[in-house]
């Protein structure tokens, strides 16, 4: 049995390399259109061979799809006409919109919605690492539409990637998104762009990045071929939780600017709640 991996990027790069390690799938097939990334694919071992989308369809059981979330929506319903047998998993980080897309389609049975909660803020292939998926969460959405066999082959493959499971509707899945991954990342670039527009001496800001600034700018480094799409597609909740985002921000300029430190203690205070849930 083979397995096709359509995107050879960090996400793609890691299942693939993950997976030779383990032999469950015969083959490991990669399915790139850039063809610098196809011979770094290829270099650098995470796939056995690069096939057409075409060909893969025929010669592979499963299918993942490891693209931005945009190229998902245009992609799937056509991989879903020609599908037979095979098990089509999407990776993206939004469900609503594609599940709403491809709810009527005849071969719907074959299609899993799998988001693995695991990245790093470095792209493409030679960002791939082989325990990337160690010990992290597979979020399925709506598991119980597909077909039970197309279920559990995308599971096994969730076992090969050594990760925990956790299942949701569409819409729970994009709303905790928003509130944890998203926004983490929207206050990140926001941050690197406060910072680069009016510290204009680089070298003291190099001189300066002490870990609290390296760990709160990490995620700035993220691909906008990636985070665009995603706040295209979960629209209207990263707005609802930019606007609460934006009232915490309002409400401790003017504790400051008010010399208010008692609040601004309390503020901080409230806020370190979050040691009893992330350690
Ligand atoms: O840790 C990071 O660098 C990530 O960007 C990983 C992260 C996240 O926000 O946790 C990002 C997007 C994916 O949909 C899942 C995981």
């Amino acid at each position: 049995m083979n397995i096709a991996i359509v995107g050879i990027g960090l996400i793609g790069g890691s299942i693939g390399i993950r997976l030779k390690e383990t032999n469950f799938f015969d083959k490991i097939i990669g399915v790139e259109k850039s063809e610098v990334n196809q011979k770094k694919a290829l270099q650098l071992g995470l796939v056995d061979e690069i096939q057409t989308l075409e060909e893969a369809m025929k010669t592979c059981k499963v299918i993942v799809l490891t693209i931005p979330v945009d190229a998902i929506m245009t992609l799937l319903p056509k991989l879903l006409d020609i599908a037979t047998d095979q098990v089509i998993i999407d990776m993206g980080s939004t469900k609503s919109n594609i599940l709403n897309l491809i709810k009527d389609h005849p071969n719907r049975g074959r299609y899993v919605a799998a988001h693995p909660m695991a990245g790093t803020e470095y792209s493409g292939p030679e960002a791939a690492i082989p325990n990337l998926f160690k010990d992290k969460m597979m979020v399925y959405v709506e598991a119980f539409r597909s077909d039970e066999d197309a279920f559990e082959l995308a599971d096994a493959v969730t076992e090969q990637l050594e990760m925990q499971t956790s299942f949701m509707t569409a819409e729970e899945h994009d709303m905790h998104t928003a509130y944890v991954s998203h926004i983490s990342h929207l206050t990140s670039f926001a941050l690197a762009l406060t910072v680069l527009e009016k510290e204009k001496s680089q070298g003291r800001i190099f001189e300066l990045a002490g870990s609290g600034f390296q760990s709160t700018v990490r995620l700035a480094k993220s691909s906008p071929d990636m985070w665009t799409p995603i706040f295209k597609q979960n629209r209207t909740n990263v707005l609802e939780v930019l606007e609460e985002h934006i009232k915490q921000l309002q409400h401790i300029y003017e504790k400051i600017q008010n010399e208010d430190y008692e609040a601004v203690h309390k503020w901080i205070k409230k806020s370190n709640k979050i040691k009893r849930i992330i350690k």
